[in-house]
């Protein structure tokens, strides 16, 4: 089994810094590529935040933190994966996006390194032939907030060889994470019973079944989950909330996957959740105030 010491991260957003973050505190050397390297040092920012809210917590020392940063660097260009023994891709969820990128990166990657995606939906399998590794590759998908979250979903595409498969449990391991293994199939476990309760609850607003709040409320305290299913959606962001619903809707080519209007109406405004500041909720202000 490939030892691994050098981690690519492609993705300097919210999952992007999160797997970098995590990586980092575990002893890895991690390069994070994005855009540009602005955008990169930006997703560096928010790692050096999280290290510092889990330092106040006293989840971490100084010293782990001071380590954890000083492993971590913003790629230049894609040529610095070049020594990366594994890349996971954590960019928008777009298939054309992810298949340009793993274009770019095999380009520079040695031929024995590992290539993964964080992909929350899409077909490994279809991701993994449009590589020219897929023996190689695999997904890891990691839960949101990275640093928070317990578990790791790993799924193997056709053709992912067992040392990769072995490799990544091992990585998984290290991370200190829990893992479940799931099959290629849309959107795998957690998003094919989580994403159509989302959705739903999306349906229950459009048809005025109860507000932005009630139905957040009715959640949290009457489900006991930690955040509404309106809330949860805003911080995933509901641009990947409504892609995974089409690779649903496309996959299982099933109407009861059919994403919400509504959901496609707040995308199509750019209102995005969270990290564009407006949502279910605009959080512009003070406290996050519905948006309906
Ligand atoms: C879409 C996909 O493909 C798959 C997915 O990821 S689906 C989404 C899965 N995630 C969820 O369902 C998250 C649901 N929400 C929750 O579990 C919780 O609301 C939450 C953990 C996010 C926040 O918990 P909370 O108690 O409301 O808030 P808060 O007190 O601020 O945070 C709890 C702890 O986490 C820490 N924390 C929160 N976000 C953090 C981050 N990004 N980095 C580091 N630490 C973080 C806080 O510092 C806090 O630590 P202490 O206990 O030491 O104080
Ligand atoms: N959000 C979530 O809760 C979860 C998401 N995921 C998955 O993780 C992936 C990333 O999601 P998330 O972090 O939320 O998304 P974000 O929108 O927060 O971040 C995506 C990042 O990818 C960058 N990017 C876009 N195109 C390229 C490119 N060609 N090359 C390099 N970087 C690029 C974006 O840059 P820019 O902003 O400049 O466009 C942005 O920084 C998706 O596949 C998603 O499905 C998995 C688990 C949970």
């Amino acid at each position: 089994m490939a030892e691994l010491q050098r981690i690519g991260v492609v993705g300097a957003g919210q999952m992007g810094a999160g797997i970098a973050h995590v990586s980092a505190l575990a002893g890895y050397d991690v390069v994070v590529f994005d855009v540009s390297h602005e955008r990169a040092l930006q997703g560096i920012g928010g790692i050096t935040a999280n290290l510092d809210r889990q330092l106040a917590g006293g989840k971490i020392t100084a010293g782990e933190r001071d380590a954890a940063l000083s492993r971590i660097t913003a790629a230049d260009g894609v040529g610095d994966l070049a020594e990366a023994d594994l890349v996971i891709e954590a960019a928008t969820e777009d298939e054309a996006v992810k298949r340009r990128i793993f274009a770019q990166v095999c380009d520079v990657l040695r031929p024995e390194a590992l290539l993964a995606t964080n992909t929350s939906s899409i077909s490994i399998t279809r991701l993994a032939a449009s590589t020219d590794r897929p023996e190689r590759f695999l997904g890891i998908h990691f839960m949101n907030p990275v640093p928070v979250m317990k578990l790791v979903e790993l799924v193997r595409g056709i053709a992912t060889a067992d040392e990769t498969y072995e490799t990544a449990r091992a990585y998984v391991a290290r991370l200190g994470k829990a893992m479940t293994v799931s099959e290629d199939f849309p959107a795998f476990i957690v998003n094919r019973i989580l994403m159509p309760m989302i959705n739903e609850a999306i349906y229950t607003l459009y048809e005025g079944v109860g507000s932005v709040e009630n139905i957040d409320a009715s959640m949290r305290l009457g489900a006991n989950h930690p955040m509404g299913p309106l809330q949860l959606a805003d911080f995933i962001g509901l641009d990947t909330c409504l892609s995974i619903m089409q690779v649903l809707h496309d996959g299982l080519s099933d109407s009861k996957y059919r994403p919400c209007p509504l959901l496609v109406k707040y995308v199509e405004a750019g209102w995005l959740g969270r990290k564009t500041g407006r949502g279910f909720y605009d959080y512009r202000g003070e406290t996050p105030v519905p948006t309906r």
